[in-house]
C-alpha cells in the first residue's frame, strides 16, 4: 500500500511528476508538498479516475509533516532550476538549504521512508540528504538514491536516433555511470543493449558522450531562461519510481542506474571502488533493487579505454561535488 510524497509538487517538474504518479496503479496514496499552489494541484489531479488518494500541502498548520506521514517513498523535486550560463553547481547556494530542510522533515516524520532527489545539483543533494539523515541518527543508505534516470533516456533516445529507427528507443538500454551534471555523466555506449552502427566513427562517439553530458545544457538554452528540463524529468522521475515501487512491492530482478553511497552495497561497493581505483563515498553505478532498496551495487564489468578516460575525467569534479554536500552542515531551521 505505498504512499507517494512529492515535495515542491507546484513546479514544472513536481506537477507533470505528481500527474505520472497518481497514474501509477501501484500508488495508493499521494501527498503533494510545495511552498505554494498545492492545493489547486491536488484538486485537479484528484478528478483522475486512479486509485490513489491525493492531498495537498503547504507549509503553514504542520504541512511537510501531514505531508510525510505514512510516506513510503519520497520524490524531491523543489528547488531552483538553472538559467543560461548557469551551472548545476550554481544552484547549491539555494537548493542545498531547501534541501537540508525538506531532508530534516523526512528524519523526524517518515525516517524510513525511500528518498529519490531530483533536485540540482544533484552530486551534492544526494550527500546532503544523507548527513541531514545521519545526524537525527536514521540514516539508511540503501534507501536514498539521486535520480539520474534522465541521462539513462537521454542515452536510449540518442542512440535509437542514431540507428536510424526512434521506435527502438523504449528498448535501447545505455548504461550511464558517475554523477549528474557535465563530465561527471559517464554514458557506457559499450554497453548498450543495441550497439552502435559498426562504422560509427570515434569522433562520432565523442559526440554522441558530450551530447548526453550536456543534453541538459540543451533544454536550459532552448527553455531560454525560463528554466530546464521539466516534462522529460517528470516522465524519467516517474519511470525510476515506478521502478522502485515495483521492489517495494516485491518484485525482484530489477537493476538500474542511480547514484547511491556505496555504503548501501553488502560490500561496501568494494568491487565498484577496486574498478574506480579511488575512494569515493557516492557513484552512480547499476544497482540492484530489492523490497529494502539497494540489494547490491554492480560492478561496472567491461569498459572501452575511452570510457576508462571518461571516468577518471569524472572523478576529480565528483569528488569535490559530494565533499561540498557532506561539509555543508548549517543546522536547519526547522
Ligand atoms: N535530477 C535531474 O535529472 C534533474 C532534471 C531536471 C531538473 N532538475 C532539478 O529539479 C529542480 C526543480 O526544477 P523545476 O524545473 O521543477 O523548478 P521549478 O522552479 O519549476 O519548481 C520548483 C518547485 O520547488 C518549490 N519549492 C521551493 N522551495 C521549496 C521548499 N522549501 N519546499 C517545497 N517546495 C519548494 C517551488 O515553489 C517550485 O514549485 C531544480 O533544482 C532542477 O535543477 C533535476
Ligand atoms: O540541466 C539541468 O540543469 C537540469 C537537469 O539536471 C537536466 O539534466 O536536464
Amino acid at each position: 500500500m505505498p504512499k507517494a510524497v512529492v515535495l515542491g509538487a507546484a513546479g514544472g517538474i513536481g506537477q507533470p511528476l505528481s500527474l505520472l504518479l497518481k497514474a501509477n496503479p501501484l500508488v495508493t496514496e499521494l501527498s503533494l508538498f510545495d511552498i505554494v499552489n498545492t492545493p489547486g494541484v491536488a484538486a485537479d489531479l484528484s478528478h483522475i479516475n486512479t486509485q490513489s488518494k491525493i492531498e495537498g500541502f503547504l507549509p503553514p498548520d504542520d504541512g511537510l509533516k501531514k505531508a510525510l506521514t505514512g510516506a513510503d517513498i519520497v520524490v524531491i523535486p523543489a528547488g531552483v532550476p538553472r538559467k543560461p550560463g548557469m551551472t548545476r553547481d550554481d544552484l547549491f547556494k539555494i537548493n542545498a538549504g531547501i534541501v537540508r530542510d525538506l531532508a530534516t522533515g523526512i528524519a523526524l516524520t517518515s525516517p524510513k521512508a525511500f528518498v529519490l532527489v531530483i533536485s540540482n545539483p544533484v552530486n551534492s543533494t544526494v550527500p546532503i540528504v544523507a548527513e541531514v539523515l545521519k545526524q537525527h541518527s536514521v540514516f539508511d543508505p540503501k534507501r536514498l538514491f539521486g535520480v539520474t534516470t534522465l541521462d539513462v533516456v537521454r542515452a536510449s533516445t540518442f542512440v535509437a536516433e542514431k540507428l536510424g529507427d526512434p521506435s527502438l528507443a523504449p528498448s535501447v538500454s545505455v548504461p550511464v555511470i558517475g554523477g549528474h551534471s557535465g563530465v561527471t555523466i559517464v554514458p557506457l555506449f559499450s554497453q548498450s543493449s543495441h550497439p552502435l552502427p559498426a562504422n560509427f566513427a570515434a569522433s562520432d562517439l565523442e559526440a554522441l558522450t558530450t551530447r548526453v553530458q550536456f543534453g541538459g545544457d540543451e533544454v536550459v538554452k532552448a527553455k531560454d531562461g525560463a528554466g530546464s528540463a521539466t516534462l522529460s524529468m517528470a516522465y524519467a522521475g516517474a519511470e525510476f519510481a515506478a521502478k522502485i515501487l515495483r521492489a517495494i512491492n516485491g518484485e525482484t530482478g530489477i537493476a538500474v542506474p542511480t547514484y547511491v553511497n556505496l555504503t548501501s552495497d553488502p560490500s561496501g561497493g568494494e568491487a565498484l571502488k577496486k574498478e574506480l581505483g579511488r575512494e569515493l563515498e557516492y557513484f552512480s553505478s547499476i544497482v540492484e533493487l530489492g523490497s529494502s532498496g539497494v540489494s547490491k551495487i554492480l560492478p561496472l564489468g567491461k569498459i572501452t579505454e575511452f570510457e576508462k578516460k571518461l571516468i577518471d575525467a569524472a572523478l576529480p569534479e565528483l569528488a569535490t561535488n559530494i565533499d561540498k554536500g557532506v561539509s555543508f552542515t548549517t543546522p536547519s531551521k526547522l
